[in-house]
């Protein structure tokens, strides 16, 4: 039996590979690790799994064909280097997976397609849609569309969101380290932490961010943030180094295992609480803060004070207490126009089309547990 059974036995599985694995400053794409990481992944296929890529490198890979010497600071520049560097990156994927007739697809998305609930499900089809296919999708984030204020910024968070897309099994991590250490290797003498069952595991570690002058963008904080919103969707997580990439998919014991520390939530629920962008604020009276918090209630008209924010009706909403705190995130049922009238009347004293739930229970999530740090 392997050290991770977990691992070793999902059928499906996302891993991620950022730009450091992948590129070099000078010389833009490494073919020759890129192909190593597909000779791996095509073996996982062969043996029956399915895959999905969430692949970083666009930026990193349009640099050298452009005569660029560093990561460009203007967003304009980054969106074109993403526009020369997309394609050869997954040109490149093609051609290697080729060589295991494994056919690929390429999925950009934006924030916006996994913030967008409608959008959301949208991209749970497809990908679903090009596994049941043989397609072996390759995600990365559509940076030549992105802007500063909508983007994902690191491909860690998105992975871990196309792992819940997707109904994952496990989720790769994989970069230039070869797993989380209680220190930034780079820095000194540290310690490989081998598995991470809660956020206390991680009190005494410090995560630095990638190098400046490097190619990759996190560092070690967003592939730990990730890989805990992951592991409570109920997602088993490792973070290791490309070059253990097989080791780790076979379940043996390299990098840092996150263990699931959650059920998987429904679709909804994990949408709101982790990939929603709230649109607006309702503000509570004390007596819908506890109904909320303690007695599971819908949210209804009387309890509410205000509201700020040009949402529409389904759109996510922040749940804010009379201190300011953020109770929960839900989706409002009314336009942000049609409050006003509604705000402390009872039920029974409105109009029959607005009587029902301004929050319903099933589309809330309290809020007010960190799940990380
Ligand atoms: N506590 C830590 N444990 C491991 N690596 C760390 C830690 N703190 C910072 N790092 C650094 O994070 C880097 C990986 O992040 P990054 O360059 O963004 O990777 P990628 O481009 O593969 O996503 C490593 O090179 C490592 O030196
Ligand atoms: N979408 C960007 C990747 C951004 C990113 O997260 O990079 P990395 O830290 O290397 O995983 C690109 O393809 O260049």
């Amino acid at each position: 039996m392997s050290a991770r059974p977990e691992i070793a036995g999902a059928r499906r599985v996302v891993v991620k590979v950022g730009s450091s694995s992948l590129t070099t400053l000078p010389g833009g794409l490494d073919e020759a690790r890129l192909s190593a990481l597909v000779d791996v992944l095509g073996g996982v296929r062969a043996g029956g799994r399915e895959v999905v890529l969430v692949s970083s490198g666009a930026i990193a890979a349009g640099l050298a064909p452009l005569g660029m010497q560093g990561r460009p600071r203007d967003l304009a520049t980054a969106q074109a280097a993403a526009s020369v560097g997309q394609l050869r990156l997954v040109q490149t994927y093609a051609d290697a997976f080729a060589r295991h007739q494994v056919t690929v697809g390429q999925v950009l998305l934006t924030a916006d397609d996994l913030t967008r609930r409608s959008h959301y499900r949208n991209a749970h089809r497809t990908v679903e849609r090009l596994l049941a296919l043989g397609v072996l999708p390759i995600v990365n984030e559509n940076d030549t569309v992105a802007t500063e204020e909508i983007r994902f910024g690191d491909n860690d968070r998105l992975a871990a969101l196309v792992a819940h897309v997707a109904q994952a099994e496990a989720l790769l991590l994989l970069s230039d380290v070869d797993g989380v250490y209680d220190g930034d290797p780079r820095s000194g003498p540290a310690q490989l932490i081998d598995t991470v069952r809660s956020a206390a595991d991680l009190a005494a570690v410090t995560l630095g961010s990638a190098r400046r002058n490097g190619v990759g963008t996190g560092g070690m904080a967003t592939k730990v943030e990730a890989a805990m919103i992951a592991a409570h969707a109920g997602v088993p997580v490792v973070v290791t180094s490309t070059a253990q990439a097989a080791a780790a998919l076979a379940g043996e014991r390299v990098g840092t295992l996150f263990a699931v520390a959650g059920r998987r939530p429904g679709a909804r629920q994990f949408w709101l609480r982790y990939a929603s962008r709230p649109r607006g604020r309702l503000h509570l009276d004390e007596g819908a803060v506890r109904a909320v918090r303690e007695r599971n209630a819908s949210l209804l008209a009387a309890g509410i004070t205000g509201a700020t924010g040009e949402f529409l009706a389904d759109d996510p909403v922040e749940l804010v207490g009379p201190d300011g705190t953020v109770v929960a995130r839900g989706l409002v049922a009314y336009d942000a126009r049609e409050l006003p009238a509604l705000f402390g009347r009872k039920t029974g004293e409105l109009d029959p089309e607005y009587r029902r739930e301004v929050v319903h229970r099933d589309e809330m999530v309290l809020v007010g547990r960190r799940i990380v740090g």
